[in-house]
């Protein structure tokens, strides 16, 4: 119940297109009812008078029964226009919202979600939380509203078959929806989290297809997906086991309640308290009402699997960031010397000290290289520089100012990283290269791909910069990806830059060129370099050497 009042409160901003689209649901259900009914009577009516020789006036029923068709159709058309336009802003605004929420948690909070398990809460949930308006909401209130006034005008003719019209209604809109919902709940939970599981699945195969290969691992893995498979149509199988008996006892109190109030009206006909025609006219509407509540089945059922896809959406939402921003930032930094004073961090709180008192000053413009065995704890003082992970004790200062009253994205800001992986993105190099600046000129991305290097290779390419540089980069080689990584740093311009092994992997010709460029980069920059190549470690000032979460200068 809470999820549901908290998934209303992020409907509110669209209340008025959600109200329009349900008000046009109730014109459509009523147009219909009375289509039929009015119809119904119409043709007995004329029979009638045909029969006993009696005229009567059939231009404004005529004229009735054309209006509620044009009725029907016209709100039909507006009241899909209505709700799909509410749907599609909701869904928008709910993605913004979520990734919202997300971004601060990354990588700290995410880092034990699985990528595909994300992308399906990103894109699967967030979609199935629109069923709550178009699949449960919008029917449920317009059938409420509906139902009102059928009886209220069924009773005119007579209490006792509105009474058995209102019970149907109650029976096929109420009690087989509560009941579907609670037998589907379950499966509805099911088929959400094994679609979740499911599409993880896929996606690390498809990641590493070339390792499942290698290792001829890709049959137990295709059995894996497979058996996810069948569980999901199983739970898919059981939720259609629900529904279709629960439809097909909607439609026989829909006929039981006509042909009771046939049986009802018939005397009353009789004895002259209904005319002829009001008999299809009755049997045909209280029929025709039941149209009102057949959505609200499937329906409720929709509502076990939308309010499981709440509840996976929430449980992130309301994961704590581990570093929670200052209420009050401080301005951001003028200078750009970075101190470290006896800083330690963990990753978990009873987890082993990753960094211990670490004290380190770089002064504007210096350059630091860090060596070390791998796991000594050297991406993770970058991670805690960058703000991507929090340290538990000493301090770090920014040009004299505390990063913990820094916002993290303004300590990101003044940095611009090369990593061993640095990102690039599988568009053009630049839509790359504009990351870091948007708006920049042509001259300013020449002039970076010139410092960087590599602007003659680019002109090589036969589409240029708009050569598209495949996925995470791989049509470029190792050198050629990461000078295009350099030049998008020079774009940025930062005046700090942390650099994570941006040598490793290439050959020595690779290296050199990229050593090249990063000379460039560094000249006037606050440099952090971690890397074990000595070709590097030319090119910094001094170096330390992290062992087991401890920094010692070197002594060579
Ligand atoms: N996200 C994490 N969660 C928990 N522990 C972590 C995490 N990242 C690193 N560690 C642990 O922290 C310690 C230091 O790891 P770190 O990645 O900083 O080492 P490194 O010197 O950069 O190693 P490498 O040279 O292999 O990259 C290791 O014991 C590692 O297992």
């Amino acid at each position: 119940m809470t999820d549901l009042l908290r998934l209303l409160r992020l409907f509110r901003p669209y209340a008025l297109w959600l109200l329009a689209g349900i008000g046009l649901s109730v014109v459509v259900i009523l147009a219909n009812v009375g289509l039929v009914a009015l119809a119904g009577w119409f043709i007995a009516a004329m029979a009638l008078s045909g029969l006993s020789g009696h005229l009567i006036e059939y231009f404004t029923p005529a004229a009735g029964i054309r209006a509620l068709a044009i009725l029907r159709t016209g709100g039909r058309y507006a009241e899909r226009l209505v709700t799909h336009e509410a749907t599609l802003r909701l869904l928008a605004a709910l993605r913004v919202w979520f990734y919202q929420h997300l971004e601060p948690l990354a990588p700290a909070r995410l880092q034990y979600y699985r990528g595909g398990d994300l992308l399906s809460r990103i894109r699967a949930d967030i979609d199935s939380l629109d069923n709550l308006y178009l699949r449960v909401l919008a029917p449920t209130i317009a059938a409420a509203a509906t139902i009102n006034l059928i009886v209220a005008f069924m009773a005119a003719f007579s209490v006792k078959i509105a009474l058995i019209d209102l019970a149907g209604l109650v029976l096929a809109g109420v009690a087989l929806p509560l009941a579907t919902q609670r037998l589907a709940r379950w499966s509805g939970r099911r088929a959400v989290a094994i679609r979740a599981d499911l599409r993880a699945g896929v996606t690390d195969t498809a990641r590493g297809l070339g390792e499942l290969l290698v290792y001829q691992a890709a049959p137990r893995q295709t059995e894996t997906i497979a058996a996810l498979s069948d569980r999901l149509i199983t739970s898919q199988r059981r939720q259609a086991w629900i529904a279709g008996p629960a439809a097909g006892l909607a439609g026989l109190a829909a006929n039981l309640a006509m042909g009771l109030a046939l049986i009802i009206a018939i005397p009353l006909v009789r004895r002259g308290d209904l005319t002829g025609p009001d008999l299809p006219m009755i049997a045909l509407f209280v029929l025709g009402s039941f149209e009102a509540v057949a959505p609200l089945p499937i329906a409720f059922q929709a509502l076990g699997e939308t309010l499981a896809a709440a509840r996976r959406i929430f449980s992130i939402i309301d994961t704590e960031p581990t570093i929670a921003e200052p209420a009050h930032p401080a301005d951001p930094p003028t200078r750009f010397d970075l101190r470290i004073t006896d800083l330690s961090m963990r990753y978990t709180p009873d987890g082993p000290w990753a960094l211990q008192h670490i004290d380190l000053a770089i002064p504007q413009g210096g350059r630091i290289g860090i060596i070390g065995e791998t796991g000594s704890g050297k991406t993770s003082l970058l991670n805690v520089i960058l703000r991507f992970w929090a340290f538990q004790e000493g301090s770090i200062t920014l040009g004299g100012v505390s990063l913990r009253d820094l916002r993290g994205e303004t300590t990101r800001g003044v940095c611009a990283v090369l990593a061993q992986q640095t990102y690039l993105f599988n568009t053009t190099i630049r839509a790359n290269l504009h990351l870091a600046r948007p708006g920049a000129t042509e001259a300013e991305l020449h002039d970076a791909l010139r410092q960087a290097q590599i602007l003659d290779e680019v002109h090589s390419f036969s589409a240029g910069l708009d050569t598209i540089v495949g996925e995470t980069g791989m049509r470029l080689s190792g050198g050629q990806a990461r000078r295009i990584a350099i030049a998008r740093a020079f774009l940025k311009d930062a005046p700090i830059l942390i650099l994570d092994e941006p040598t490793e992997g290439l050959d020595a010709v690779s290296e050199r060129d990229v050593l090249a460029a990063l000379e460039v980069l560094m000249q006037g920059r606050t440099t952090i370099m971690i890397t074990h190549r000595p070709q590097s470690l030319r090119l910094v000032d001094r170096v330390f050497v992290m062992e087991r979460g401890r920094l010692k200068q070197s002594k060579g």
